[in-house]
């Protein structure tokens, strides 16, 4: 198994252009790949020691790099009234494959004929026919195929017959534990958001246009801009944060609220920021917001007062938070 180390000299980046493609049959290039599968979500850092080693291997033996994907979920379509939240839009995923220098993105419908292909299957008729996967690396623990019928010991038998080499990745450790997705999501459930930052290599962010609410922040001395997020979007459990804004270019300051504002008697789930040094109307603007720490509990308060004594004390924390 392939060693992971954290700080790669393929962190130090260069850009590349993704290409994005839906289709198998859309895909066509002359160089064969270095390819990696799973759902990829949150592309934390057992996921980047993946692609670091894609590039590695990649640059090595002139191949581009991949990386294969279903979208949507495929546990939407196992269980399509399950509330599965991820750690990334579409969007998202999209833009850190770029960065951190993926060549091809591969989103897959996890459509009827798809999910039937044994695991065998799906390695002859798409990565080496379709896609001409010269290098297969995949993540410690993955299984795919219908009924998971494949494995690093069925590509390892099918690699000599089928030309192509296949290497796993071992699990990478932050404070000996393994780091998934699920311990991410976790961690944000329940407000550790150092902890779910580290795991994720970046500060988990969220991004929506600015939308109207009750218009009750003005007149507080605490205007909110209320973030509307993509429904699948993970958000951290209720309560206040430290976070910095991106709005119109611009890096600002935030504290934000992720609640059913119970002082006002709100019932509506929103997400809200007040933006430190700050004084525009932004409503529809597109805005993004990055996690840093976690301030307090969603708390109802005995009036006003005291909710706007909190935010003093919210606020007077943010300016002293080394950003
Ligand atoms: C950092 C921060 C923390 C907040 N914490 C709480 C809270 O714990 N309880 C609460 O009822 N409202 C809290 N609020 C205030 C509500 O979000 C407030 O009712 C809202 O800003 C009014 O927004 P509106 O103008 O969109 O109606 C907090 C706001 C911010 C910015
Ligand atoms: N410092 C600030 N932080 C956030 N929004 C601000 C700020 N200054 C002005 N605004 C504007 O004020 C709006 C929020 O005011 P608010 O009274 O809370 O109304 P709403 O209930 O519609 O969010 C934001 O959408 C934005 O356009």
């Amino acid at each position: 198994m392939i060693h992971c180390y954290i700080i790669s000299i393929f962190a130090l980046k260069f850009f590349s252009v993704l290409k994005v493609f839906k289709n198998f049959n859309d895909y066509s290039s002359q160089k064969s790949l270095a390819l990696s599968l799973g759902m990829f979500d949150g592309v934390h850092l057992g996921h980047k020691c993946i692609i670091d080693e894609l590039i590695k291997v990649g640059t090595e033996n002139h191949l581009e790099t991949a990386v294969l994907t279903f979208w949507p979920h495929p546990r939407f379509v196992f269980n399509p009234n399950e509330d599965l939240k991820l750690l990334n839009t579409l969007d998202e995923k999209t833009l850190l494959m770029e960065k951190y220098g993926i060549n091809n993105l591969f989103l897959k419908e996890f459509d009827e004929e798809f999910r039937n292909l044994t695991g065998e299957e799906f390695v002859r008729q798409i990565l080496v026919e379709k896609l001409n996967v010269k290098y297969l690396i995949i993540g410690y623990d993955h299984s795919f195929g219908k009924n998971k019928s494949g494995n690093f010991e069925l590509l390892q038998k099918l690699s000599k017959e089928l030309g192509f080499e296949v290497e796993q990745m071992e699990a990478i450790n932050i404070h000996e534990n393994n780091v998934s997705s699920t311990k991410i999501r976790n961690a944000l459930l329940t407000g550790k958001i150092k902890e779910a930052n580290e795991m994720l290599g970046y500060s988990y962010s969220v991004s929506g246009t600015v939308s109207h609410g009750k218009k009750i922040g003005r007149t507080i001395g605490y205007p909110t801009a209320n973030i509307e997020t993509e429904s699948i979007k993970l958000l951290p459990k209720k309560g206040a944060y430290i976070v910095e804004v991106f709005v119109k270019g611009q890096q600002y300051k935030g504290m934000l609220s992720v609640g059913t504002n119970p002082t006002v008697n709100g019932d509506k789930l929103t997400v809200e920021v007040y933006i430190l040094d700050f004084n525009q109307d932004i409503y529809d603007e597109k805005i993004t917001v990055k996690f840093r720490d976690f301030l307090h509990e969603e708390i109802k308060f005995e009036g006003l007062e005291k909710l706007i004594e909190r935010l003093d004390e919210d606020k007077r924390l943010t300016e002293e938070f080394n950003f």
